[in-house]
Formats: C-alpha cells, sequence, structure tokens
C-alpha cells in the first residue's frame, strides 16, 4: 500500500465549553495529490488543520503526517507539513529574505541547505527580497507566506482558505504556483468555501459539514453530483403517480400537482425537462428551478448517507 501523505482516523474534537468541531472524521490524502477540502464556514476545517499544526489538542483519534504520528513523532509530523494559515503573520520590519531565514533557522534547515533565494524567485519576490515586509501588497505579502511554509521543503503544503480576499489575478499566480510544487512532488491540501476553486485544482475533495466528514471522492464524481439541477413544476390537474421519462434523473411528487424533478444540466435542459411533461398529457401551469450548488451537493449528500 502506498502510505498516505495524511492520515486521519476517527479524530474527534470537543472545545472547552462543548463546542463539537469535528466528529469522528477519518480519511487519507494520497501523496502526491492536489486534494481540497471543503465547507462552508464553521465546518471544522480549521480545527482539522490546526491538530495537523500541533496548535490545537484533539479529543479523540489519531493523526498521522507522512506515516509520522503526531503525538508519537511530533517533531517528524511538524517537519512533513507547512502550513499557510488564513492570516498574514510575519514581523513587518524585517524583509522577505530574512523573514525566511527566521523561519528556516526555526526549523533548524542548515545555512547551507537554505532555499531563500528559490523561494523567493518562485513567488516572484526576488526584486523584494530586501525590502522592508510591509511595503509589499497584499498579494505579495501572501505570497511570502506560502513560501515561509516551504522554507523546510516539507513534503506536504496545507493551504487554509489561500484566496480569501485575494485578487484573480493572484489567484491565478497562486494556483500556478501550487500546480508547480505539486509537479515538484509535493502534496498539497487546501481548504475552501468554494466548490468551483476546488474543482479546478483539486484532484479528489472532501466535504466537511458541521464537523462530519460527508464526502471524499475524485473531483469529477463530486462535480457530478453539483451538475444536478432542479425544477418545481406545477400542473393542471391533480396526478396519482410522478410520470417518468428519460431525461429525469429523480421525480417526486411532492403535492397533489407539484413536482419535483431532478435532471442533470449537462445532459438536458429545462426546456426537454418540461417538453416531457407536457408529452405526458399533464399542462404545465408554474415553473420555478433551483441551481444545485455546494449546498445542495452537501443536502444531497446528507440526505444519501441519512439513507
Ligand atoms: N477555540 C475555540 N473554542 C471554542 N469553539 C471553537 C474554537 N475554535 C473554533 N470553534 C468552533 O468550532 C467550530 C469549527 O470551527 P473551525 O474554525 O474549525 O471551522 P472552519 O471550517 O475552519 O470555518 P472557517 O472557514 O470559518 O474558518 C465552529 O463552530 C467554531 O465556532
Amino acid at each position: 500500500m502506498t502510505e498516505a501523505a495524511i492520515a486521519i482516523e476517527h479524530l474527534s474534537k470537543t472545545y472547552a465549553g462543548g463546542k463539537q468541531a469535528l466528529d469522528d472524521v477519518t480519511f487519507v490524502v494520497p501523496r502526491g495529490q492536489i486534494f481540497g477540502l471543503l465547507g462552508p464556514n464553521g465546518a471544522g476545517k480549521s480545527t482539522l488543520i490546526n491538530i495537523l499544526a500541533g496548535l490545537v489538542n484533539k479529543t479523540a483519534g489519531t493523526a498521522s503526517i507522512w506515516g509520522f504520528d503526531i503525538d508519537a513523532h511530533p517533531r517528524n509530523a511538524k517537519a512533513s507539513i507547512g502550513i499557510v494559515n488564513q492570516e498574514i503573520t510575519f514581523d513587518p520590519f524585517f524583509s522577505p529574505a530574512e523573514t525566511l531565514d527566521i523561519a528556516a533557522g526555526l526549523y533548524g534547515v542548515k545555512k547551507a541547505d537554505r532555499r531563500t533565494m528559490e523561494l523567493l524567485r518562485a513567488m516572484a519576490l526576488e526584486d523584494k527580497a530586501h525590502a522592508y515586509a510591509r511595503t509589499l501588497s497584499g498579494g505579495m505579502k501572501r505570497r511570502l507566506m506560502v513560501a515561509k511554509a516551504m522554507v523546510h521543503s516539507p513534503p506536504v503544503l496545507v493551504l487554509d482558505e489561500p484566496t480569501a480576499g485575494v485578487d484573480i489575478e493572484l489567484r491565478q499566480q497562486l494556483w500556478a504556483y501550487v500546480r508547480h510544487l505539486n509537479d515538484q512532488g509535493v502534496t498539497v491540501v487546501l481548504t475552501t468555501h468554494y466548490l468551483e476553486e476546488a474543482e479546478q485544482l483539486c484532484d479528489r475533495i472532501a466535504i466537511i459539514n458541521h464537523g462530519r466528514l460527508i464526502a471524499n471522492e475524485p473531483t469529477r464524481a463530486l462535480v457530478g453530483m453539483a451538475q444536478e439541477k432542479q425544477v418545481i413544476v406545477t400542473v393542471d390537474r391533480d396526478v396519482a403517480a410522478a410520470p417518468s421519462a428519460a431525461c429525469f434523473q429523480k421525480i417526486e411528487l411532492i403535492g397533489d400537482r407539484v413536482l419535483a424533478i431532478t435532471y442533470r444540466k449537462d445532459q438536458v435542459n429545462a426546456g426537454e425537462v418540461l417538453a416531457a411533461i407536457a408529452g405526458s398529457g399533464l399542462g404545465v401551469v408554474d415553473v420555478s428551478t433551483k441551481e444545485a450548488d455546494l449546498e445542495d451537493v452537501f443536502l444531497n449528500l446528507t440526505r444519501a448517507s441519512n439513507g
């Protein structure tokens, strides 16, 4: 079996005060992937990452990074992961080069092994190497944070909400660098609220909601679930049983005259769905549609997992 980049088993966290942020979470991040951890605000993503970082103590379960259990081998586990937090944290009076040197020193990276200029170059910060960090733009600061997380050349890089408040151009640059790192063999985990963002980058996506893992699928399979769209159709007479048609993914009678039809928008459009209703002899009185977004994917998945 190939070893996991990150393996989490039955991980739970209840904060003092009683809030359960993680509830029996088990999943594996395979080595070499770009792995998306999705979930709405407050789902428990940061808690999970902070446990991996050694900043939050778990209540139950185990976690290992690059084969190192975080309790049994905390130093090796920490050396195997670089984490870019949501907050930008560095001393504004140091230059980017100094910032990286200091971070490398904290990790015990020998001077000869430091990659300060290489990292700055990779993050397009070479010409700012000796400027005060406080003179950097917001985007440059964020890139510096990524470089800082990589000073000890960890095999796993975690980006927690890397694009919150980041403009599109910078986002593209950041993703290009993430892909570059991944091409070089770095396993990347990124958390985001945005399915679309994860969709573009990730090989695999896990979804966490209310502290529970509700999906862990190859991106393509998960995105398929987001292709579902629903139309609610009111017809002109009472119907005893919902009509069927090949273009319906699912049809439910939700009132005497109201049908909820799920279809895949990559396969049919609403017009065809309505035509199928008309074809079954029913007159359409009213229609409303609903786009499947991440929220719906959550709902579908939670419904599915509740049986
Ligand atoms: N130190 C803490 N003490 C008590 N409750 C906490 C603490 N940190 C987080 N929580 C709660 O735990 C839950 C999960 O929070 P967490 O920050 O892990 O979510 P998240 O998915 O990272 O959300 P966001 O995307 O907003 O950062 C939330 O209800 C949050 O209020």
